[in-house]
């Protein structure tokens, strides 16, 4: 992989792109841990080949080596004063991420059907193209926010059925830096204004990004909740903390911080 990239990072940011990783998430949390001077705010690990990548909930990420762009971004996110972050407002970075890929695939494809679906998969028509996992550094200095991206993957290839890819949805090879590329110019004015106000989601406009971008919203869905429990119903909105608002079938709104959703229109 190139870095064509690099100058949409701070110039201050680490880069380190490797020809192979384990996990990108986990060579990133270990380097901000140990050696935090030299991994400031916005600095990337990235790669093409993957061998252990992690998903949500204990997932395994799977990725057919070459073929998939693995990113992750460290954030330590600040204050315009330099003060850092409230971790409590640390909630709405995944959903930044999952805002930002969503453009980012729209733009390379010029506009195709890709939507966010709560809190942070990018679909085509009910199919996952990517897929992001935020991780908390143990000492809460920052997050680690990784992003896998199906890039030149045939269909005989794909990791599940309802996995999707650039290749499968186009039918164009893009080059998996220029993906990379595409991903972080939109993700870098995004947290440029979620920190310019302090974290606001409202008042950054982040949270008007996220509804303009998330197709779960008007679908009807079911959401796993962590406890094992279904909750089915229609999506109605992301609340100013992030969380899905869910009509339930008897016409009351829940507000779900966390679950897996499926949306049933598919
Ligand atoms: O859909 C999910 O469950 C999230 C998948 C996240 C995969 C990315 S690939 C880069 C980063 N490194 C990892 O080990 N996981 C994330």
């Amino acid at each position: 992989m190139g870095r064509e990239w690099a100058e949409t990072i701070r110039e201050s940011a680490a880069i380190a792109t490797l020809d192979e990783a384990g996990s990108t998430n986990d060579e990133l949390a270990r380097r901000a841990v140990t050696d935090a001077a030299a991994w400031p705010d916005l600095s990337v690990v990235v790669t093409d080949t993957q061998t252990n990548g992690r998903g949500r909930l204990g997932r395994v990420w799977v990725a057919p080596p070459g073929e998939c762009l693995a990113i992750s971004v460290l954030v330590r996110p600040a204050t315009p004063s330099g003060a850092a972050l409230d971790p409590e407002r640390f909630g709405w970075l995944p959903l930044l991420a999952g805002a930002a890929m969503t453009r980012a695939l729209r733009r390379l494809t010029d506009g195709a059907a890709i939507d966010l679906k709560w809190p942070n998969d990018v679909l085509t028509e009910g199919r996952k193209l990517s897929g992001i996992l935020s991780e908390l550094l143990p000492d809460l200095s920052g997050v680690v926010i990784g992003a896998g991206v199906n890039v030149t993957v045939a269909s005989e290839a794909l990791p599940t059925p309802t996995s999707s890819s650039l290749l499968v949805l186009t039918g164009e090879r893009f080059d998996v830096d220029a993906v990379a590329s595409a991903y972080l110019r939109e993700f870098r004015p995004l947290y440029d204004a979620y920190l310019a106000s302090g974290g606001d989601a409202e008042r950054s406009g982040l949270r008007a990004e996220v509804r303009g971008v998330c197709g779960t919203l008007g679908s009807r869905v079911r959401v796993e909740l962590p406890g094992g429990a279904d909750l089915v119903g229609v999506a109605r909105d992301i609340d100013g903390d992030g969380r899905l608002v869910v009509e339930d079938e008897n016409g009351r709104l829940q507000s779900v911080a966390a679950g897996d959703v499926t949306h049933l229109r598919y």
